[in-house]
């Protein structure tokens, strides 16, 4: 049984004069990244039921419309993924839906499962057993969820979004500042190679935003877990009336994304929904996950682009182009880490990627099938 999530409880407070030298930075002050990388990877969309309504997304389903992918489906897309030559299955989907509704309830008793969470962990073993390593962004997380999904994910996330409380973040379950910390810091506390980043456009102000990426610093000066930060700019959709931040905001909240967090964090923007080639020379060393598969779930009106674009961005910063795995090199083992890929050392000696999954990577060979991603390929990726 997966506990329910804490309740708000603030773990950071950023220092007032750090979070107004932050605010002073601009693209000048920042040393660009001489390499680019990106994991190539399917989107597996367990479910589009959550228990949250922000006002800008277009991902969650009302009542009666949501449902649950099944293991078979689960199967037959993470095969898609890795015949494509992915190496990444992202499960990411609605926060909590079993909470909201009794229809996926049901579902999940009928499979066998008291919760989403239990059913992802099979979901993660389904994708394992078929070469993938997965990535899961279930939204909000205790330490006991961690640490049962750390054996079967090589890598997790959530976005903080903001540590503002944002009228975007509406109805009666609304997402918290707080909880996505507590969240946060419970990934540090079981030492899980996270990613979590920064949502712009959906009503913060500068300060907030600052204020936002000292948070994530102070939680990874503490856990060491952080592999990367994105700075996401919201998008318009259906839904919503957000703008757009523009491309000088963008420029700026980058270069102030650079500047707060430590060299070893890589900043990455979405390059479906920013402008990635005018952001390299403010300190973008990531693109994320690109799928050559799948849409963008989340924002299923932006396309992703071809490795041939990614070319014509890394080319723009004048970077080389790597292909990375969704775990970031330096939390890998020495003897799976790739030479060549631009990293600092190891955070500390701790282990940082539970056995079995450090396994398949090392020996390649899931269940008799060749793992057929990138981990198996020799040497610096270049691309
Ligand atoms: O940890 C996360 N990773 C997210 N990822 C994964 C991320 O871009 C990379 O795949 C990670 O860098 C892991 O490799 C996404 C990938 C997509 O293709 C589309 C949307 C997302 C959203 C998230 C997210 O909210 N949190
Ligand atoms: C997967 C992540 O995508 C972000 N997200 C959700 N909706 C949008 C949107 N319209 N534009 C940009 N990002 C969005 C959320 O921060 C979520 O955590
Ligand atoms: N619901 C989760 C969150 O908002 C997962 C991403 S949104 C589809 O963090
Ligand atoms: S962004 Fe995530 S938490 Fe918010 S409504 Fe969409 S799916 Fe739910």
């Amino acid at each position: 049984m997966f506990p329910a999530a804490e309740r708000y409880d603030i773990a950071v407070e950023p220092d007032p004069e750090a979070v107004d030298r932050l605010l002073e930075v601009t693209p000048a002050d920042v040393e660009p990244a001489d390499a680019l990388t990106f994991s190539r990877n399917v989107f597996v969309p367990l479910t589009t039921a959550c228990r949250y309504t922000c006002t800008y997304c277009t991902y969650y389903d009302v009542p009666g419309e949501a449902s649950l992918l099944s293991p078979e489906e689960v199967r037959r897309r993470c095969r898609v993924g890795a015949d494509a030559g992915c190496t990444e299955a992202l499960f990411t989907f609605g926060d909590a839906p079993d909470d909201r509704y009794t229809a996926i309830h049901e579902q999940l008793s009928e499979w066998g499962h008291d919760s989403v969470l239990e059913y992802l962990q099979e979901a993660c073993s389904i994708a394992l057993s078929e070469g993938l390593l997965p990535h899961s962004n279930p939204g909000d997380l205790t330490e006991a969820a961690f640490e049962r999904l750390r054996g079967v994910n090589a890598s997790m996330g959530v976005m903080l979004e903001t540590t503002a409380d944002v009228d975007a973040h509406a109805g009666g379950r609304r997402k918290t500042p707080g909880q996505r910390l507590n969240t946060i810091r419970a990934a540090g506390r079981v030492g899980v190679p996270f990613t979590t980043g920064i949502l712009v456009g959906i009503g913060e102000t500068w300060r907030d935003r600052a204020e936002s990426l000292l948070a994530i610093r102070e939680l990874h000066e503490r856990y060491g877990h952080v592999q990367e930060v994105i700075v996401q700019n919201v998008v318009e959709n259906e839904r919503s009336d957000f703008e757009r931040p523009g491309l000088e905001t963008m420029r700026r909240v980058v270069s102030m994304a650079r500047a707060a967090l430590p060299e070893e964090v890589s900043i990455q923007v979405p390059p479906n929904l920013s402008p990635a080639a005018e952001l390299v020379d403010c300190g973008i060393d990531d693109l994320g996950g690109v799928s050559p598969v799948t849409d963008d779930y989340v924002n299923p009106a932006y396309e992703w682009p071809a490795l041939e674009e990614l070319r014509a961005v890394a080319h723009a910063g004048d970077m080389t182009l790597h292909e990375r795995l969704p775990v970031h090199d330096r939390y890998l083992p020495d003897e799976i880490r790739r030479s060549g890929a631009a990293s600092a050392g190891s955070p500390d000696d701790r282990e940082w990627i539970a056995a079995s999954i450090r396994d398949r990577i090392l020996e390649g060979d899931v269940h008799g099938r060749r793992f057929r991603g990138v981990a198996r390929r020799e040497g610096p990726l270049e691309i």
